[in-house]
């Protein structure tokens, strides 16, 4: 397994250009087995993810082509559809399940392996399964998979979650578009990716309102055509990258990047000591002066700060003057980073879903381990603040959301690079 080695770092300078988001990505693709005819995805990210995705839909009988070195998706499902999608291909990514809702639109029947916990949380289906039974599907647990049947097809209903999960307001949209008449749903997500997924199904004819409001109304129509549309900008890539300047000083301009994907992150940079200004090309990052400000954290839903930055933004805090309290309310079990930076010298304490981290002058590289995407993220953060060198391993939880993340960093001035195992 590869490792990646960082060395404590001086100022940083330059562009780093932010990809399409994996988020957004994710739930796209599966959107084509809503249709016969292709679906084109622009600003495709190049993610071991994205490339899981594809061997999914793949095993369910679509065809998906990476173009343009991948950063275009041709997708397309005019064939005999498989409705099983396997534990093992499931059991690799938990965004697997976003296949429950189209097959069903599609087909009437799915039947789709649970995806299992994962390190950060034992996340369960039942808002998934709430909502789209609410549409009249049977959705029973057998042999780990979920059987779902929809006699007599899909109908429209008013259905309120009982939480704005991203995912099941995914399933929901992806399985309402064909379903007959008009349904409701409240307590919607309103995250980026979900505003996304519903331009791209609007494109293909589907007939949608209120995307990135809580309450989305969709009105089912029998087919969907084929569409092009261009993935959003990752936000959670744009704000793992606006803190290395935050981190090491100098300036960065990430290209792609607005203010509105980010805007309670910026809040909590500004409060930070870290200055964000919106040029035409992006964002571009630098502190205000010396040293960084604690500040709270409280992770939410959007356009609440971002469960997926929780980690980088410790990695920030880890060197702030005062003390800083993180609360993380999305995921019971995201601080897995913590004791890893603690090897680095950072004083945390973790209690419960508050860590509590007193800024210390300066962080020492070590060898570190991460159990998930965003705790590698941040620990390359960290190592970028340390003196001498950090070498984080298991990085193949960092090829999941992060392209050439090694090569983005060198190019503003970074030591880092990829250590590939004999
Ligand atoms: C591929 C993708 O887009 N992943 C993102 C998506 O994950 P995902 O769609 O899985 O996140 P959800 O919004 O569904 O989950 C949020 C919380 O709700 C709980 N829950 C969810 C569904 C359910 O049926 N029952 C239940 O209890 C989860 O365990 C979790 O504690 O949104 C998360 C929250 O912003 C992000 O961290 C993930 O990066
Ligand atoms: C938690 C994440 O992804 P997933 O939902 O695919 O596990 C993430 O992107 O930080």
């Amino acid at each position: 397994m590869d490792s990646i080695l960082v060395r404590g770092n001086g100022p940083l300078s330059g562009q780093i250009p932010i990809a399409g988001a994996k988020n957004a990505c994710l739930a796209l693709m599966p959107a084509t087995l809503l249709s016969e005819e292709p679906l084109t995805l622009t600003n495709a990210p190049r993610l071991s993810d994205i490339r899981t995705m594809t061997q999914l839909l793949a095993s369910l009988g679509a065809e998906v082509t990476a173009l343009q070195d991948g950063k275009v998706l041709a997708t397309s499902c005019h064939g005999d559809i498989n409705p099983v999608a396997d534990y093992d291909i499931v059991r690799k990514m938990r965004a697997s399940n976003l296949v429950l809702g189209p097959l069903l639109a599609r087909l009437g029947h799915a039947v789709v392996s649970l995806p299992g916990g994962c390190a950060i949380g034992a996340r369960p289906m039942d808002i998934h399964i709430d909502a789209l039974s609410a549409l009249g599907a049977e959705i029973e647990l057998k042999d780990g998979y979920l059987h779902a049947q929809a006699k007599g097809g899909l109908k429209g209903a008013i259905h309120e979650m009982r939480f704005a999960s991203v995912g099941a307001t995914e399933n929901f949209l992806m399985a309402a578009v064909l379903a007959k008449g008009t349904s409701v749903l409240k307590n919607a997500a309103r995250e980026p990716e979900i505003v996304d997924l519903a331009r791209c199904l609007r494109a293909m004819g589907a007939e949608i309102e209120g995307e990135g409001t809580s309450e989305i109304t969709i009105q089912g129509v029998d087919r969907l055509h084929g569409a092009t549309h261009p993935v959003v900008t990752d936000r959670i890539e744009l704000g793992t990258y606006m803190l290395a300047p935050a981190i090491c000083g100098g300036e960065v301009e990430c290209l792609g990047g607005r203010i509105a994907l980010v805007e309670s992150f910026c809040e909590k940079l500004d409060a930070a000591g870290v200055a964000v200004e919106e040029t035409e090309r992006g964002l571009k990052v630098r502190r205000k002066n010396g040293r960084i400000n604690a500040v709270d954290v409280v992770t939410e839903p959007f356009p609440g700060f971002p469960t997926d930055l929780q980690a980088q933004m410790m990695a920030l805090l880890c060197t702030a003057e005062g003390t800083s309290v993180l609360e993380e309310r999305i995921f019971e079990n995201r601080f897995m980073h913590a004791p890893e930076l603690m090897r680095m010298g950072a004083k945390i304490e973790v209690q419960g879903g508050h860590a509590t981290v007193h800024g210390v002058a300066k962080l020492k590289g070590a060898r570190v381990m991460a159990t998930d995407l965003r705790a590698s993220v941040s620990l390359i953060l960290a190592g970028l603040a340390a003196e001498g060198e950090t070498v984080v391993s298991r990085v193949y939880h960092l090829d999941r959301g992060y392209e050439r993340v090694e090569d983005k960093l060198r190019a503003v001035g970074a030591q880092i690079e990829r250590v590939r195992d004999e």
